[in-house]
């Protein structure tokens, strides 16, 4: 019997080796946690963000898109509150040297010791981590003594300088997030698009966040990249714009392919909430780590308007037609992590299925990435049984790849051929034979198999017939 569980090591494994992700700079020996994308990994993220801009602009009624710039005036984050107060609380072990963040450190403590906590960490003070660690006794996760120092805030900025001179005067800051880019921009977007409230603009970038501590491969990186919605809708509004963009994110992702029974909707207590927030669900996934944060979705009220407005001292009021009021919209606000998305997706297709047993009587194990059609990296591969058919194979290729993104090997058996399109997700291989082209005065059937990824049954379909066969099992 093989072991068919689950683990990281076979997922990270599996990206390493078929091209999906990369270990960062590996060449120089690495940047801690950066991750390259490679052939298949860049059409998996790709799609990913292609399936979310699709219902949540191309689709959607209420939402626009935008795509603001990373580097912005620093007022930004002095108004978002970034500046300030987006800090981890960080404490060092005096004796290994090493780093923590003191409230991930009682977290993972508290999972793996089977202790509750009285109440979510977010709730926590500073005083309150540290009375904890020291009532718990909890010892560093590196060397197993018990000697912290004190807790004290991290900026998680990153900071660099504009400009030819490095002063304080020339410092920008790499944005954390993409929604102030959104914010700054509420009243452009609302003049042009002439929209009355509600309405939604969307965002897909990159955001980088000093982290203490990334890890858990894609899971927490530096540099990643948000899908931001930022919702505004009439004041008193917001609660019920909150539950439907709660429904809407929960059967978007289950839309994708991710099981329910790995989705967890937890919602913020009173305590837990940011003090301008009047309600938030984390999305939670099962990793195989365990459960982590996938999607933030917040009513954010009218605090970053009122912010921005206050700092920059320009009106970003919006004139209600209705009421002819004028007054600062309320903001729902789902924020989803690219890569996030993309190991959860990864996690939750990846099977192995026995199918038989080889000749020594061991179990033949398949490995199967059974992603959405949607996501999947190649839509179909295609197979000419032998090298003497790569001609009128190739001719199929050339005229499938103007729709869809495929594969073409010609190497190696057919079964293993198949064996490697289940691992990186295909979802139909196509494969020329002999019977397609016939030889001589035969002019072949003009057919190919094709076989389903999933059930692994075959069928043959025209050729002529092959692109609307694909169109339709691939709608999204
Ligand atoms: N360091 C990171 N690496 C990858 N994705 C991230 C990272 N930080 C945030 N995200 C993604 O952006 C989304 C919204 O960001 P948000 O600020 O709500 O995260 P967060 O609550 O700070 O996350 P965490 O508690 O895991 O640090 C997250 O749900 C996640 O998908």
């Amino acid at each position: 019997m093989k072991n068919t569980e689950k683990t990281m090591d076979k997922i990270v494994a599996l990206c390493k080796n078929r091209g999906f992700v990369f270990a960062g700079s590996e060449i120089y020996g690495g940047l801690a946690n950066t991750w390259d994308y490679g052939p298949l990994g860049v059409e998996l993220k790709n799609n990913v963000k292609k399936a979310w801009w699709k219902k949540f602009v191309q689709e959607n009624p209420y939402n626009v898109g935008q795509d603001a710039a990373i580097l912005m005036n620093p007022q930004t984050w002095v108004a978002s509150g970034h500046l300030s107060g987006f800090s981890d609380p960080l404490m060092d072990c005096r004796e290994c040297k090493e780093r923590f963040r003191a409230d991930k450190l009682i977290e993972d403590w508290c999972g793996e010791n089977s202790v509750e906590l009285p109440k979510p960490i977010d709730a926590f003070t500073q005083q309150e981590m540290k009375d904890f660690i020291e009532e718990h006794n909890i010892p560093c996760p590196s060397c197993g003594k018990h000697n912290f120092t004190d807790i004290r805030q991290f900026n998680l900025m990153f900071k660099t300088f504009q400009g030819v001179t490095e002063d304080a005067k020339n410092t920008v800051y790499l944005r954390p997030e993409t929604a102030q880019g959104i914010f700054t921009n509420f009243v452009n977007t609302q003049r042009t698009t002439r929209r009355k409230l509600p309405f939604g603009v969307c965002q897909i970038g990159k955001s980088f966040r000093n982290e203490i501590t990334p890890g858990n491969f894609i899971f927490r990186v530096r540099e990643f990249e948000q899908m931001e919605l930022e919702f505004f809708c009439k004041p008193g509004t917001d609660l019920e714009w909150f539950q439907y963009w709660r429904t809407f994110c929960h059967n978007w992702l289950l839309g994708i392919g991710l099981k329910d029974e790995n989705l967890r909707l937890r919602d913020h207590d009173p305590e837990e909430l940011c003090f301008y927030s009047k309600a938030t669900t984390d999305f939670e996934f099962l990793f195989p780590f365990g459960w982590g944060e996938l999607w933030g979705v917040a009513d954010r009220t009218d605090y970053d308007l009122t912010q921005h407005q206050n700092v920059s001292g320009k009106d970003l009021t919006y004139f209600d037609p209705e009421t002819n009021q004028r007054y600062i919209p309320y903001v729902v606000e789902p924020s989803l992590g690219v890569e996030r998305s993309v190991l959860a997706v990864l996690c939750d297709a990846y099977d192995e299925e026995v199918v038989g047993q080889d000749k020594n009587g061991k179990d033949d194990v398949r490995v199967v990435l059974r992603l959405h059609p949607a996501l999947a990296p190649y839509k179909a591969a295609i197979l000419p049984l032998s090298k003497k058919l790569s001609e009128p194979a190739m001719e199929i290729y050339n005229e499938l790849c103007k729709d869809f993104m495929l594969d073409f090997d010609e190497t190696g058996s057919i079964g293993k051929r198949y064996r490697r399109e289940d691992e990186i997700g295909t979802p139909f291989c196509i494969t020329v034979d002999f019977d397609t082209v016939g030889d001589g005065e035969n002019p072949g059937d003009q057919c190919v198999t094709v076989r389903e990824r999933d059930s692994m049954e075959q069928v043959r379909v025209p050729i002529s017939q092959l692109k609307a066969y694909l169109t339709e099992k691939l709608a999204y």
